[in-house]
């Protein structure tokens, strides 16, 4: 099964609400029957064993082709755990809510803050998410503006993350929320640059991609990777200033897909 990375509307650390949009580039799983069951990284093994308790499911071989840097806060945790959750439920013919288990998962492996079932939608459906992930409640799923996502992408995070000092801004974040309900655009830019500013990160590739006209531009995640959209075919300035950091991914962003 294919997912999507993502770019971050609203983080969900500081107010449990989240939303993320999801991007073009995938992650694919793949899965076969095996004799022994073999050791995977803490992810994997997690959703392996909660298949194999509670549905008898038998050793599996697995197999990722991944598109998304690590640690980097383009959801690449989330697209690998819905991928691989997709794609047992389909072989095995179990009926389950993906993005939820995901995000239980997740939680339970340890590499996820909230669970972030807005990530995980955002994989999994492609579109805009708006999920509360306290509840394990996904609110709404939205078709994006065309945007092009310019990212440059960074990987191996190694800031400390102090939950706490982030729930000090939950008032701002559920703000945040709720305009980008209105307006994920700007949503994406105020949280962008929010969570550079409160986490620590440089913000002078952000000031040059909005000064070349990006639409919104910030921290995606919980960083370091920073994104910039624009219009289609608006790309090229912003492009040219941010590949002066680094190599540049452009990519677009995905609508809703049907998993029916
Ligand atoms: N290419 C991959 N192959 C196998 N597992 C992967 C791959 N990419 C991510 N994972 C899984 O995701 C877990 C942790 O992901 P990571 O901390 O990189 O999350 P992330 O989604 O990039 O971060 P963020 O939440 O900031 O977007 C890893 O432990 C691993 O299980
Ligand atoms: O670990 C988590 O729960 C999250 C991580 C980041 O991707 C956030 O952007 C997301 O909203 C929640």
């Amino acid at each position: 099964m294919q997912t999507y990375a993502g770019i971050s509307v609203v983080n969900a650390l500081p107010s449990w609400y989240g939303s993320s949009m999801a991007v073009n580039l995938t992650v694919s799983v793949s899965i076969k029957e095996a004799e022994k069951c073999k050791k995977n990284d803490i992810l994997i093994d997690t959703i392996l064993n909660f298949f194999h308790e509670k549905y008898g499911i038998p050793c599996l071989d697995i197999n990722v082709e991944s598109q998304i840097p690590e640690k980097s806060g383009l959801k690449s945790s989330s697209a690998v755990s819905t991928a691989l959750i997709g794609e047992i439920s389909k072989k095995f013919g179990i009926e389950i809510d993906v993005p939820k288990y995901s995000a239980i998962l997740s939680l339970k492996a340890g590499v996820s803050y909230t669970g972030a079932l807005d990530d995980a939608t955002s994989s999994y459906y492609g579109g805009v998410s708006f999920t509360y992930n306290k509840e394990f409640k996904i609110i709404d799923i939205k078709d994006p503006p065309e945007l092009s996502a310019i990212i440059l992408p960074r990987g191996g995070r190694n800031i400390k993350i102090d939950l706490q000092y982030l729930k000090k801004y939950r008032l701002i974040f559920e703000e945040i929320f709720r305009v980008s309900r209105q307006n994920i655009v700007l949503g994406m830019k105020l949280n962008g640059i929010l969570v550079a500013n409160i986490l620590g990160y440089d913000i002078n590739e952000i000031e040059v991609a909005l000064k070349k006209g990006a639409l919104a531009a910030g921290i995606t995640g919980n960083g370091p990777s920073i994104f910039a959209v624009t219009k289609i075919g608006e790309e090229g300035p912003i492009v040219d200033a941010l590949s002066k950091f680094g190599n540049v991914i452009v990519t677009r962003s995905v609508g809703y897909v049907s998993r029916d």
